[in-house]
């Protein structure tokens, strides 16, 4: 029988493994992650057949996916190495960086076993094992680093991921973490950085930044990702990141400099070779971002309100994939933020929850 390890249960790793469940029905996977709630919904909702308390377990897979932060990727490929491995096993990763991660899988392919190096161009800001979804990565691009397309090992693990329905690339490490750093990385640093300047600007008066329109919310969407997550890719592409953020700055200080000058030329231009590019990036949903679905409503201060309203959801069977509550400070509501997969829950969740008279702010 064909054996998947998995580690990391989150958004990613979960969305993998019900592509290969999907494709592969025979096979068994084992997973591990370090929150037990995401093995136990993994397991109730047979993602996983097995889960692993520890990492020694992978020593029976034929394949190894490591779907944790990067830092905890380059740390499991170093155990790995010490472990008595399936001399064919294939291990492969979905972190957002990999010159370190592939310099980290030297000691295995010193052994004799093979990584190559994957990551999928696809998530959200979304995490955790209830964001999941087989169809994550569908025409998304997924990249697999140091290898080449008639290698085997390659063709299996393609094999093994062909559900996701991905557009496979194949590319140097290097040049990955140079494109996906100005595409990905650094535009997380901006939308971020962004979101804390309005922060401050607005530090005396707290409703302003209720006030965003779209604009804001769509270049800052992706300041909600997991921190962690983001802290460990930017350790992890520090080199590539800084000289991208200097050339983004010398951007900055070039228009800045046009708007004190009155260069209406310079002004004009500003916009429009940024107009044109773009446009030419097609539609919205390059690289097939998730549709949720969320619903923001006020929340009463009132012991147990929280528990009340995934009780009534629950009770009317809506599927609720993420719950956030969003900051309380004084002078301003509180605000809870429910996520739904499907616009028929989110439908279903506005109609029960207004009939038990809990006020709905908005839409998203
Ligand atoms: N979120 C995204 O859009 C994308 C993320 N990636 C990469 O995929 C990887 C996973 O990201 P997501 O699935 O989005 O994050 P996530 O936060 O949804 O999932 C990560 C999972 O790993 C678990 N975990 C963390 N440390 C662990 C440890 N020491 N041992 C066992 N489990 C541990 C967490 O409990 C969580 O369930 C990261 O390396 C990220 O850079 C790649 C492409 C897209
Ligand atoms: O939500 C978004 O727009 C993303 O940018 C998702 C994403 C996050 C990390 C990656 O390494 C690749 C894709």
């Amino acid at each position: 029988m064909t054996t998947v390890f998995i580690k990391g249960l989150g958004l990613i790793g979960s969305s993998l493994v019900r592509a290969i469940r999907a494709q592969h029905p025979t096979f068994k996977i084992i997973g591990n992650d370090i929150d037990e709630k995401a093995c136990s919904y993994a397991l109730e909702h047979k993602i996983i057949d097995q889960a692993a308390t520890d990492l020694d377990e992978a020593a029976a897979a034929d394949f190894i996916i490591l779907a944790t932060p990067v830092s905890t990727i380059i740390n499991d490929l170093q155990q790995l190495a010490k472990l008595p491995l399936k001399k064919k096993v294939i291990i492969s990763d979905v972190g957002s960086t990999k010159q370190e991660v592939l310099k980290a899988a030297i000691p295995l392919q010193k052994k004799g076993i093979t990584f190559i190096g994957g990551h999928p161009m696809a998530g959200s800001h979304k995490t955790g094992v209830t964001a999941g979804r087989i169809d994550l990565f569908e025409n998304a691009f997924y990249f697999l680093v140091e290898t080449e397309s008639n290698n085997p090992a390659c063709l299996q693990l393609q094999n093994l991921l062909q559900r996701t329905r991905v557009k496979w690339l194949l590319i140097s490490s290097k040049e990955h973490d140079q494109l996906v750093g100005q595409i990905s990385h650094l535009p997380h640093v901006i939308a971020s950085s962004l979101v804390n300047q309005t922060q401050h600007f607005f530090e005396d008066s707290p409703l302003g930044m209720r006030m965003a329109a779209g604009g804001f919310k769509s270049i800052t969407r992706i300041a909600s990702s997991d921190p962690v997550m983001w802290s460990a890719i930017l350790q992890s592409n520090s080199k590539i990141i800084v000289h991208q953020i200097e050339q983004y700055i010398r951007e900055l200080e070039n228009i800045k400099r046009a708007i004190e000058n009155n260069d209406q030329t310079r002004i004009f231009s500003f916009f429009e070779s940024a107009k044109n590019s773009r446009d030419q990036l097609g539609p919205e949903k390059v690289g097939q971002l998730p549709d949720f679905f969320d619903l923001f409503i006020n929340i009463p201060d009132q012991v147990g309100a929280i528990a009340d309203i995934t009780h009534l959801l629950a009770l009317n069977q809506i599927n609720l994939v993420n719950i956030h509550i969003l900051e309380i400070r004084e002078d301003i509501d509180g605000v809870l933020q429910l996520t739904f997969m499907r616009e028929e829950d989110r439908v279903q969740a506005e109609k029960k929850l207004s009939q038990n008279n809990y006020v709905v702010l908005r839409r998203d």
